[in-house]
């Protein structure tokens, strides 16, 4: 094998291999070597001395020694290249690359079913928690409902230590960026694509769809505000970042945004640089995973999953007896997804207003006119010589365009100051709730 690119999953990767190299071999049963590595430059993390190292990744791909090609440069240019050489010369591929897969996976592996190679991508979503095979071979005797799930360890990382110690977003995420976990361009892990992407991959897994990567409504952790996990917190919740997939009729409910949780829920206590993924099958019923979403340990440890899983079906004799997203690809079917203006919950709202008698009649009245009704609300007594307050107010369910409709409406009155925060609830069923 040959591993293009030495950042933080590959030299968690090449620790791994180095610190327990007899014991993949013998899980495998199969002579595992890495032969060759494909670095810009070496990484002080790890010992690269027994291989054979090249500054150009290009040339482990035409290495002939090289039979599986594992793709840890991220990005969907050089890397989309990589895997095309890599599958047009007869090697399987192993990748984490979300955003390939996500954006440019419907081709790749139809490419790869062509040539019968395998395309591995366990470490692509939600990092260590083996999700894609629990989808896919675990869980496939189930329809699957729904799948729920914090999907992104950088953003909930942020989110976690802004409310639990009240650091600032921006420390906290240059400490995920030199903790290895957020994206080389963080604003994936921030305005919620990547999130969208590893959504993406696991609703077509899910729902035997092909994968769209324009399709999830996306919004990121950058709509939360320090005064909104207080809040939320005094009202009994989490804010987490959810990727969310229903089936909602004929349709499909695909999106990613921030939510609150209601605090005793599992999720809502999922906290760091953790993961969890609620799967709902029809007959299982509900599955919670939880683990580490991102880091070079966890992520590699999903790599080598792929590896040996890889190696097991070529010593049985089978390329890839196990299709990519769970059907052969000429079986996936597209579907209609829900618009955002129809999916249906409860909401959240921050509204800076003016301390004047009336203000709050004229809001209960436009919340009102689109049939929404108040659940809850508390008003902030001015600060000194303050001349307007927070108003946060819990709804009762609302679709996203009668939503919209209020905010828009609440938002000209002459007695609100900036934008309104609207955040959506979930109350979602689980086990012993
Ligand atoms: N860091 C994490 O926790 C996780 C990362 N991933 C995915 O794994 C992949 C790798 O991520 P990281 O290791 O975090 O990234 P990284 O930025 O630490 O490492 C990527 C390495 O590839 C090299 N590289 C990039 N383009 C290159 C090119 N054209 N030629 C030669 N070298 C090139 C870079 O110099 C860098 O050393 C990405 O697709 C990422 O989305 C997936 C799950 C978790
Ligand atoms: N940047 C990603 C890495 C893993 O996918 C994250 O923070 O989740
Ligand atoms: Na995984």
């Amino acid at each position: 094998m040959g591993i293009c690119g030495l950042g933080t999953v590959a030299s968690g990767l090449v620790n791994i291999i180095n610190r327990q190299s007899a014991l993949l071999r013998d899980r495998a049963d199969a002579d595992l070597r890495l032969v060759h590595i494909g670095a810009r430059r070496d990484n002080p993390v790890c010992d690269i001395s027994p291989y054979r190292v090249s500054r150009d990744i290009f040339q482990v791909v035409d290495d002939p020694e090289v039979d599986i090609v594992i793709e840890l440069i991220g990005g969907t240019t050089a890397a989309k290249e990589l895997v095309e050489r890599a599958l047009h010369q007869g090697k399987h591929v192993i990748t984490a690359n979300k955003a390939l897969i996500a954006e440019h996976g419907n081709a790749l592996f139809a490419l790869a079913e062509s040539k019968g190679l395998a395309l591995r991508f366990e470490a692509a979503v939600a990092g260590g928690i083996p999700i894609v095979k629990t989808l896919r071979e675990g869980l496939a005797g189930n329809q699957i409902e729904g799948i729920t799930g914090i999907i992104n360890g950088t953003g909930n990382y942020i989110l976690s230590e802004m409310a639990s110690a009240g650091r600032s977003f921006d420390e906290v995420l240059k400490e995920a960026q030199a903790l290895g976990y957020a994206e080389a361009d963080p604003t994936f892990d921030i305005d919620g694509t990547d999130a969208a992407q590893k959504l993406v991959i696991l609703a077509s897994i899910a729902f035997g769809i092909p994968l769209a990567i324009d399709a999830p409504f996306k919004e990121g952790i950058d709509r939360v505000g320090a005064d909104d996990l207080e809040y939320a917190q005094e009202l009994g919740y989490r804010i987490k970042h959810l990727g969310i997939a229903r089936i909602a009729g004929e349709k499909i409910d695909l999106r990613v945004h921030p939510t609150l949780i209601p605090e005793q829920k599992s999720i809502a206590s999922i906290d760091g640089v953790l993961n969890a993924v609620q799967l709902e099958g029809d007959a299982v019923g509900e599955v919670l995973m939880t683990g580490a979403g991102a880091g070079a340990g966890p992520t590699a440890s999903a790599v080598c999953a792929d590896l040996i899983d890889l190696a097991r079906s070529l010593g049985a004799g089978q390329n890839c007896a196990i299709p990519a997203l769970g059907v052969p690809l000429a079986k996936l079917q597209a579907r209609e997804l829900l618009p955002r203006e129809a999916v249906t919950t409860p909401w959240y709202l921050r509204i800076i207003a003016s301390d004047k008698a009336g203000v709050m009649a004229e809001i209960t009245q436009l919340l009102g006119e689109e049939g929404i009704s108040i659940e809850s609300l508390i008003q902030k007594a001015p600060e000194r010589g303050e001349t307007h307050v927070p108003i946060i107010i819990l709804t009762d369910a609302a679709a996203g365009g009668a939503m919209q409709n209020a905010v828009l409406s609440i938002t000209a009155l002459d007695a609100i100051q900036g934008d309104i925060v609207a955040l959506r609830v979930e109350d979602f069923e689980e086990h012993g709730s």
